[in-house]
């Protein structure tokens, strides 16, 4: 596995190493030890997997607030999708900037989302499958988002938007 830190400090794409032979390849998404020794999270308590079927889908800008702060690690694994954070931690540097990259099924890579960012994603092609390793459990009473075109964070999305849920149509603007 290669951990490359993205200009977020704290957020990591996960590149994982295949072993390749005669029937397929083999790979590991996850490893406690060499998780911790970087300095990541290394318990998850729930994992969800979420499908979408729709190419241009937009899910996000979601995150929960303390105590149910969560990490995520996130991993396509059907279909394409353009996944981002956003830094929304009080003291951080890059506070209000995002990052985003593609996650597939084919390039197996993940995003590591530390506490304090919103996470959202859309999808490039039909019926893309998400699945996420949470630290946290979901707690709705503290689950809250950010628009996904909020203009002071100004996220470039690659496809026009198809589909949106209405919650997250009603999230309000960060300033
Ligand atoms: C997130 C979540 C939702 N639900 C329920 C609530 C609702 O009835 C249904 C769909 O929920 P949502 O509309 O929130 O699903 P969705 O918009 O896909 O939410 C997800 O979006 C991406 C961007 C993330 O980062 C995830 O952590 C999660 O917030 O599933 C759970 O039961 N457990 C969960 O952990």
């Amino acid at each position: 596995m290669i951990f490359t830190e993205t200009p977020i400090a704290g957020a990591f794409v996960i590149t994982p190493a295949p072993r390749r032979d005669s029937r397929g390849w083999f790979m590991r998404t996850f490893d406690q030890n060499t998780f911790i020794a970087s300095g990541l999270c290394g318990n998850w308590v729930q994992m969800n997997h979420s499908m979408t079927t729709q190419p241009g889908s937009i899910r996000g800008m979601h995150f929960q607030h303390t105590p149910a702060a969560e990490v995520k690690l996130v991993r396509c694994v059907a279909g394409r999708v353009f996944d981002v954070l956003v830094d929304l931690r009080p003291n951080s540097a890059t506070r209000w900037q995002w990052f985003g990259t593609e996650l597939s099924a084919q390039n197996g890579q993940m995003l590591y989302i530390p506490e304090g960012c919103a996470h959202g994603f859309q999808t490039l092609e039909p019926n893309c499958e998400l699945v996420y390793c949470h630290s946290a459990a979901y707690a709705p009473e503290h689950e809250d988002g950010i628009r996904y075109n909020d203009p002071t964070i100004n996220i470039t999305w690659p496809l026009p938007v198809t589909d949106i849920s209405e919650r997250d149509l009603g999230f309000i603007n960060v300033q």
